[in-house]
């Protein structure tokens, strides 16, 4: 049995990943971390009335020493999830990451600290397998037509831009693009941030709007031809095999992968 504990239990994500814990077998919700007093257990908020009878920490530590999870399940925010991250690998608990907006420095140093402690860590800036799969194909097809742009679109309670799968598909395509600066060299900004931001010479263009979930289009421009490769999330339920998945996963392994294209 893998004993879960989960950061962000009352957020759109961690409310769904609570029902996926408790509904899996081979695994256990041990513990919720809060950051305020919200409650004792999870069956005393609105999002669970009289359900789970689950602890709701505010301290790490202590919820680590009474309860003693094998996995943290974070599904915060981008300020609070490195430090999450860290405290958990520090205490020889396996983080499994779904909160989005890590720098690259900060994305380095836990990948060393998992590694000089031999812990197993997954950070996943998308756990939906069509979401990934687009990533793969858009890696795929930058070999052949480098000329491209990425539009995520997300609901308007985002914190991060661009989103981590927007950055993450960015990377993998970056891995086998000839480098580009894309456009007319001559271009100029009339309105600042017109252009999108700037990875290694790609756009990557943000949408927040109401009723938005998480989508995406990346667009490879040849010739006369247009590609575009688009994946829907139209529901939260679409990420939930994933976070199911990497808990399971996570306990045979001993470093820190960052993105579900290197263990599916
Ligand atoms: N990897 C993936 O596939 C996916 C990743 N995400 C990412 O997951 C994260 C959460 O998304 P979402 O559920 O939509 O966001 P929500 O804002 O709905 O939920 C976040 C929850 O975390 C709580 N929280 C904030 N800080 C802390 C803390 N220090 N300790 C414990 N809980 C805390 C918030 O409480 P309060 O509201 O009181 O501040 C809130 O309840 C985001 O980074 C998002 O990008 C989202 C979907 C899929
Ligand atoms: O905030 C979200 O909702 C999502 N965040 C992740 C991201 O930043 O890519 C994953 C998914 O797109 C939903």
């Amino acid at each position: 049995m893998i004993k879960v504990a989960i950061a962000g239990a009352r957020g759109k994500m961690g409310m769904e990943a609570v029902h996926t814990v408790m509904k899996r077998e081979g695994m256990k919700l041990v513990s919720v971390l809060d950051y305020k007093e919200v409650g004792t257990t999870l069956a005393e908020l609105d999002a669970f009335p009289n359900t789970y009878e689950v602890p709701i920490f505010t301290d790490f530590a202590q919820l680590v020493e009474e309860t003693k999870p094998d996995v943290l399940v974070d599904l915060t925010n981008p300020h609070s999830v490195y430090t999450h991250t860290k405290q958990a690998l520090e205490l020889n608990v396996r983080p499994v990451i779904g909160t989005t907006g890590f720098t690259d420095e900060q994305l380095t140093e836990l990948k060393e600290l998992a590694a000089r402690k031999k812990i197993g860590a997954i950070i996943a800036p998308n756990f939906a397998i069509g979401a990934i799969l687009m990533m793969k194909f858009a890696r795929e097809a930058a070999k052949y037509l480098p000329d491209v742009e990425i539009i995520e679109m997300h609901h308007d309670k985002k914190l991060d831009a661009p989103s981590g799968t927007g950055v993450k598909t960015a990377q993998m395509i970056a891995e086998v693009r000839h480098e580009k600066i894309q456009g007319h060299p001559d271009e100029k900004e009339t309105h600042e941030g017109a252009r999108g931001a700037e990875f290694e010479g790609m756009r990557i263009h943000s949408v927040r709007l109401p009723g938005l979930v998480a989508h995406q289009q990346v667009l490879f421009g040849g010739e006369g031809q247009l590609l575009t490769i688009r994946h829907d999330s139209l529901t939260r339920e679409s990420f939930m095999s994933g976070v199911a998945f990497c808990i399971e996963t996570v306990i045979g392994m001993e470093s820190l992968v960052y993105g579900l294209e290197n263990i599916i």
